[in-house]
């Protein structure tokens, strides 16, 4: 690896590109993609399912093949990149963090709602005794104030975390909030800043840019935008971005994008572009994971999914209740039902 790296790439695809295909990774797509960015000098790649270790489930979404499956495949192929795993605790377990260690997961990032950084501290310990590179990965981020994402943030340095991220799930944060987040942060802690972005409103590499400049050297990207709602930052973008830029992120330009065009447009079913859905997603405030939940919801009671999502912007609903997917489209297709039988 090239150590004289100004960014740190984490290239998050192989999982939170997997609710944008409804989890539905092969091992041999996991494999393809992983070699290529291992190949390309991406450093560290992230593989599970979309909602971490153990997501797995009706509520979440079942996946195609079981994740270690996955894990152990892009392990095999990776002579120089490093595998990531996040795990949300409640979600994932202390024995899956244990089995990702064991066939080769190097980074565990301990992904909490950006107020509750409490839950993290035993997974953040047991990663570190497991020697890994450990993340505290404070999702939801635009619906904290910057005291309250600094007190968090503190918390995550605490407990051993290396790096924390400032992660905009539901990409509604506009570039003047994550300066002040990322610069406040900057400004409180030692350790290595993140940013992870979500393009729902079009903002995610001009966000990225803004925490660069304000000091995150921890940078989360999504080759040809493959992650929830309109994806992440597209990393071949960052590349030719960062070089742009005189910075090194140790990332061949040519490579990320011919395994951009080659290898992961193929997956996807059509190409990633800010949809009515999940442009609404960035607007309201909603997680990025919901948006496949929110638009099966619809369909079943004949709703507008746009209904659904700013009215679970409304409610503040974050992940884990994905549950309050259903509930809510129930109550709009009541209320219109009603209002059409009066
Ligand atoms: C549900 C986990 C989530 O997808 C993690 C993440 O990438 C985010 O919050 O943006
Ligand atoms: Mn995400």
């Amino acid at each position: 690896m090239n150590d004289n790296r100004d960014v740190l790439i984490t290239e998050v695809a192989l999982r939170d590109g997997s609710h944008a295909i409804g989890h539905q990774y092969t091992v041999d797509q996991v494999r393809d993609v992983a070699r290529a960015l291992s190949n390309a000098g991406v450093p560290y790649m992230e593989v599970a399912h979309g909602d971490g270790l153990g997501g797995s489930s009706q509520q979440y979404g079942l996946s195609l093949t079981e994740e270690m499956k996955l894990i152990e495949a892009a392990v095999s192929v990776c002579d120089k990149a490093k595998v990531a795993v996040l795990l949300i605790p409640g979600i994932g377990t202390m024995n899956e963090l244990k089995q990702a260690a064991s066939i080769g997961a190097k980074m565990a990032r301990i992904a909490t709602h950006v107020t509750e950084a409490d839950v993290a501290p035993q997974h953040i310990t047991l990663a570190k005794e497991l020697g890994m590179e450990t993340v505290g990965f404070l999702m939801m981020s635009h619906m904290a104030p910057v005291d309250k994402l600094v007190e968090q943030a503190k918390l995550m340095e605490s407990y051993g975390a290396d790096t924390v991220y400032v992660v905009d799930s539901a990409g509604a944060m506009l570039p003047n909030e994550v300066r002040e987040k990322i610069r406040s942060l900057r400004q409180s802690l030692t350790i290595n800043i993140g940013f992870h972005a979500h393009n729902n409103l079009s903002l995610a590499m001009a966000n990225t840019f803004v925490a660069i400049e304000e000091g995150a050297t921890r940078i989360d990207g999504s080759v040809r935008c493959l992650g929830a709602g309109a994806g992440n930052t597209q990393t071949e973008v960052l590349v030719a971005v960062l070089e742009r830029l005189g910075l090194n992120s140790g990332v061949d330009l040519y490579k990320m994008m011919d395994l951009a065009e080659s290898i992961v447009s193929p997956i996807l079913k059509q190409p990633q572009e800010i949809t009515r859905d999940s442009l609404v997603m960035g607007y309201a405030g909603v997680y990025s994971s919901f948006l496949l939940h929110a638009q099966r919801a619809a369909k079943h009671f004949n709703i507008d999914p746009r209904d659904i999502l700013i009215e679970l912007g409304k409610r503040k609903v974050v992940g884990g209740q994905e549950d309050m997917i259903i509930d809510v489209a129930s109550e709009i297709a009541n209320k219109k039902q009603s209002s059409l039988s009066v």
